[in-house]
């Protein structure tokens, strides 16, 4: 069964003057999934959202959301969390959450029963009373995504919603947003980290506005047309390294990962490309590519 298209999104491009931000971006969401916008700074992730939610106008292509066109302005049924912070730091959690349900129209006979209902989902039940400027980053996180359900939205737009939050509240954060899609939202999310994308159902690999590359993560990583040579180094520094190896295999994508160079070759290179001469204090070995491979390579080639 096709899931229900929460966004479908052709050829949208969007200039600031002299920029462009999107260029002939197709993007789709469905329900009860995941939808992942990877990229660096400057990719077009928040552009796109703000074109999702009404807050800008794309220069051309087409944007259904829920099977139908929208209207200028105006979108119901999306949560969004802004890539800056969006709670008031003086209201406490409480205050937070009923001003939310407040502005989208909730009825106040049912503030309590959703209110509570979210406590259970984000544990925060006991720091109902606390500033929201007084939380740890995860729990601020937690209080704005919660504030973006309130008004029980079919697709939440999160952008990057965990940047800055320490590894555990992360983990925690992503374990929310399965529960969310397992009720059936639609959730579309920006996020630089490369181990988040792989929690996606589908992602989409962002540069310079453009889409390099879509798919579910594991499809992108099985389907990578190339073979990645790792190489490290005891006596150069990785950057030194990588000027060097680049110099010998110009033309070929090389860039940093960690301490690690890693070098693409064709797929087609043959065996011969795991025997690559290094200096003596260096080595050389074939790895599996991942996520932030095809990333690189796809920027690079
Ligand atoms: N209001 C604006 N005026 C001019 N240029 C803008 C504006 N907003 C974004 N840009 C530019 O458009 C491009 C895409 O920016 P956008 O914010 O969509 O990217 P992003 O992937 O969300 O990155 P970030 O995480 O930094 O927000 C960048 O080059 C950015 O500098």
């Amino acid at each position: 069964m096709n899931a229900a298209k929460c966004i479908e999104a052709e050829a949208i491009s969007k200039r600031y003057g002299e920029i462009r931000a999107l260029e002939g971006v197709d993007i789709h969401a469905a329900a009860g999934e995941i939808t992942g916008l990877i990229g660096p700074d400057g990719a077009g992730k928040s552009s796109f959202m703000r074109i999702v939610l009404g807050l800008l106008e794309s220069d051309g292509g087409e944007l259904k959301l829920f099977g139908e066109t929208p209207e200028r302005g105006r979108r119901g049924g999306i949560g969004y969390m802004p890539e800056v912070f969006s709670l008031y730091t003086d209201l406490t959690v409480e205050e937070n959450m009923r001003f939310s349900f407040r502005i989208h129209g909730g009825r106040p006979a049912e503030y309590t029963a959703r209110s509570e209902r979210l406590y259970t989902f984000n544990r925060l039940s006991d720091f109902k009373a606390a500033r929201a400027g007084t939380l740890s980053g995860g729990m601020k996180q937690k209080l704005a995504l919660s504030c973006a359900l309130m008004q029980e939205p079919r697709l939440l737009v999160l952008d990057e919603p965990t940047t800055g939050v320490d590894p555990l509240s992360r983990r925690e954060f992503w374990r929310m947003l399965s529960e969310l899609k397992r009720e059936g939202i639609g959730i579309l999310v920006s996020t630089p980290y490369m181990e988040e994308a792989l929690q996606c159902d589908r992602i989409y690999l962002m540069n310079e506005g453009r889409i390099l590359n879509a798919g579910a993560p594991r499809e992108l990583i099985d389907g990578f047309d190339g073979r990645i040579i790792e190489f490290e180094d005891s006596e150069l520094a990785p950057q030194d390294l990588r000027r060097e190896l680049a110099a010998a295999w110009s033309g070929r994508p090389v860039y940093l990962s960690g301490r690690s160079v890693h070098l693409v070759l064709p797929a087609a290179a043959g065996d011969a490309a795991a025997d690559l001469p290094t200096r003596s204090s260096g080595t050389s070995r074939e790895i599996e590519p991942d996520l932030e491979d095809i990333f690189l390579a796809g920027i690079l080639r």
